[in-house]
């Protein structure tokens, strides 16, 4: 069976004017196909999170196309993308932002609040399953500043599966955890590949991380050397 093309950039341009005119992506193309754990390295400075930005729909000012889910996005207004957003991206990044004011489960829950469609039992009940995967149930009523940096992360990549997202976006994701941590995370993210078939495309500075994804993007000053 083929695979359903989840995301694709279509010579994707982007300039930043202050001070100057800078290109800081040039001509970016590339296709993640259903399924695909993908990790995008580059040096510092390279484009990687601005690229993010945009295949997230949070930066509507390129040039290019962008299609998500087969369906062109780019040029739509804030509205349809923040549905396109709610609905099926999850995110995941180096600073976990979890809300300390909130219960583990409520974090949880926040990004099914923003779909509007289910009661309160619904949303505490997708929850809790998605903390079960990571293991995490017995801490649902704690304050993320009780948990660990590793169990928050695992609570930050349950929230993002939340409304069962298409792709998952990470920014960093094991960027501020020691080894053994960021051993448990890459560990979450390939039960995700593996056992979920959950697509993912994952910025990283992390060589080891991004060894055992399917695919590696290379970046070098803007463009994709590999695609
Ligand atoms: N708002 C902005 N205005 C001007 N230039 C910017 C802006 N944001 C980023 N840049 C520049 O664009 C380039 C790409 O930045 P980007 O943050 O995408 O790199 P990166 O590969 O994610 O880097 P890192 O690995 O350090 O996070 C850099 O040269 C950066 O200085």
């Amino acid at each position: 069976m083929k695979e359903k093309v989840v995301i694709e950039a279509k010579g994707i341009n982007k300039y930043f004017y202050s001070p100057v005119k800078t290109q800081v992506l040039n001509e970016v193309t590339f296709q993640i196909k259903r399924g695909e754990f993908v990790s995008v390295m580059g040096k510092s400075g390279c484009g990687k999170s601005t690229l993010l930005y945009i295949l997230s729909t949070m930066d509507t000012d390129y040039d290019g196309q962008l299609f998500l889910d087969e369906e062109l996005v780019t040029g739509k207004n804030q509205n349809f993308l923040s549905q396109i957003r709610n609905r099926k991206i999850g995110f995941v990044f180096q600073f976990h932002y979890l809300l300390n004011e909130f219960s583990v489960l409520e974090n949880v829950m926040i990004p099914g609040l923003k779909l509007n469609q289910r009661s309160r039992d619904e949303l505490e009940h997708i929850a809790m399953e998605k903390l079960k995967i990571f293991d995490m149930q017995n801490h649902a009523m704690k304050k993320p500043n009780q948990l660990s940096g590793g169990q928050k992360q695992r609570v930050s990549i349950a929230r993002s599966l939340m409304n069962d997202p298409l792709i998952i976006m990470g920014d960093e994701p094991t960027g501020n955890l020691d080894k053994k941590n960021s051993d448990i995370v890459f560990n979450i993210f390939k039960e995700l590949a593996e056992e979920f078939h959950q697509t993912m495309l994952i910025v990283t500075h992390d060589a080891e991380f991004a060894k055992g994804t399917d695919r590696i993007i290379e970046m070098e000053d803007g463009r994709v050397l590999n695609n």
